[in-house]
Order: structure tokens, then sequence, then C-alpha cells
């Protein structure tokens, strides 16, 4: 079996995949800066940011920041050729991950699920929870967030015949706002065959809504 790999260009240090690369990169939090600003918003929010409670807070919440903004650097996608698939459909579901809405700086917990259609090699399947990962951390909105998965799926396995699901809990409109609890926002992005081929487009859905049973 030959172990093949996708990777960025030399110098890149992931696949241009999108034209919103979002705000902060690995490594450019100034951690320093933001646990200032912490204090300071705790001042402005009525706290004695120096009370034994909160003494140690603008540390770990910089610290946060820090390791929200820089989730794990891009490697490689593990691909194995695989001949004979015959247009095998494969579906790789239950990817949870957590984002922040860049109106409300509030989590979102996305469920992603990721459909495509190998040719002559499959991609390694953790692969597609780390690309869902990696583009979950940053600050972002539904929509977006489910476009730059479907195209740096796309361009992993080199076709557009790719579909993403993502069924979303925004906590903006759950604690706050509206105060929706059972809110929930399904955004799909569909590419190739799964676009034109209602067959398989119904059996993606029909496998990626049963995948969120009745969340
Ligand atoms: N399309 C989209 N909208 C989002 C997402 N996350 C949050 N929002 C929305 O962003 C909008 C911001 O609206 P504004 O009117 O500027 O803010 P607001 O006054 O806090 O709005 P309310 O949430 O209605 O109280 C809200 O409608 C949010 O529900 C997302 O991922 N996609
Ligand atoms: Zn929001």
């Amino acid at each position: 079996m030959t172990n093949a790999v996708y990777s960025p260009a030399p110098g890149q240090s992931a696949p241009a995949v999108s034209t919103h690369p979002g705000p902060a990169a690995s490594g450019s939090v100034d951690t320093e800066r933001v646990a200032e600003l912490i204090g300071q918003l705790l001042a402005a929010l009525g706290e004695d940011p120096g009370r034994e409670g909160l003494a140690d807070t603008p540390a770990r919440v910089a610290s946060w920041w820090n390791s929200f903004l820089s989730p794990e650097p891009f490697t490689a996608v593990t691909c194995f050729t695989e001949t004979r698939l015959s247009a095998q459909l494969v579906v790789v579901g239950g990817m949870s991950v957590w984002s922040l809405c860049e109106h409300h700086l509030l989590p979102m917990n996305l469920e992603v699920v990721i459909g495509y259609l190998p040719d002559s090699e499959v991609v390694g399947l953790s692969k597609f929870g780390r690309v869902a990962q990696r583009h979950a951390g940053r600050l972002q909105v539904q929509e977006r967030f489910t476009r730059q998965v479907a195209e740096e799926i796309a361009d992993v396995v080199g076709g557009k015949d790719v579909a993403v699901a993502v069924h979303g809990t925004h906590l903006c409109m759950s604690m706050r706002g509206v105060r929706m609890e059972a809110a929930r926002t399904t955004t799909l992005q569909v590419g190739g065959l799964f676009k034109h081929d209602p067959v398989l487009s119904q059996q993606f859905l029909t496998l990626a809504v049963g995948q969120w049973g009745a969340a």
C-alpha cells in the first residue's frame, strides 16, 4: 500500500482555501497585553481585579485565548491508496468542535459531518476532525466555517465531490438575546456530484441527520 500525503506548498502553513483566514495565526496572541486588558475589563465591570478570587484571572483568560487561537498547526493529510472502491460514499460524523461567534464572542458548538467519494485513495479518517478543529479555532460564523471546511476537504481529495453539513448551537442565541435554547442552525455545502445527483445528496443527508439524532 502506498501512503500519500497532501501538503501545503513550501512556506505555507496551511492550504490557501479561504479568503477569510481568521484574525490570528498560531503564536500571534500578545498574552501579556490580553491579560492587562482583561484586568481593565474586570475593573470596568465594577470588579476589583486585585481581589483574591480574581488575582490570576487575567493571566488565565489570556492563556485561554492563546490556546483557542493557536490550534494545532497544519499537518499533512494522510491518504492511502485504495483502488476498486467504485464510487463508495464515505461519511464521517460525530465531530464536535467549539468555535466563537464573531459578533458576541460567545461559544458556538458545531457538529460536523463530512461526506466524499473516494477515487483511488482514501483520506485518513482523523484528518477530517483535524480540518474541522483548525477552522473552528478562530472567530467565526457558521456559514463561513462550513465553506472553509468544504473547500479544504475538496483540495485534499482533489475533486469537487464533497459535502459538509454542520449543526450549530449558538450560545448568543440561547443564553442571551432571543434566549431560544433549542434553536439549532444547519448549514450544508455541497459540490460536484452531491450537487447534481439527488440520490447521493439524499443518502448523505439521511446519514448526516442520523448522526445528529434528536438534537
Ligand atoms: N448568519 C449568522 N449569524 C450569526 C452567527 N452567529 C451569530 N449570529 C447573529 O449575528 C447577529 C448580530 O446581530 P446584531 O443585531 O448586530 O446584534 P444583537 O443586537 O446582539 O442581536 P440579537 O442577537 O438579536 O440580540 C445576531 O442575529 C446573531 O444571531 C452565525 O454563525 N451566522
Ligand atoms: Zn453571536
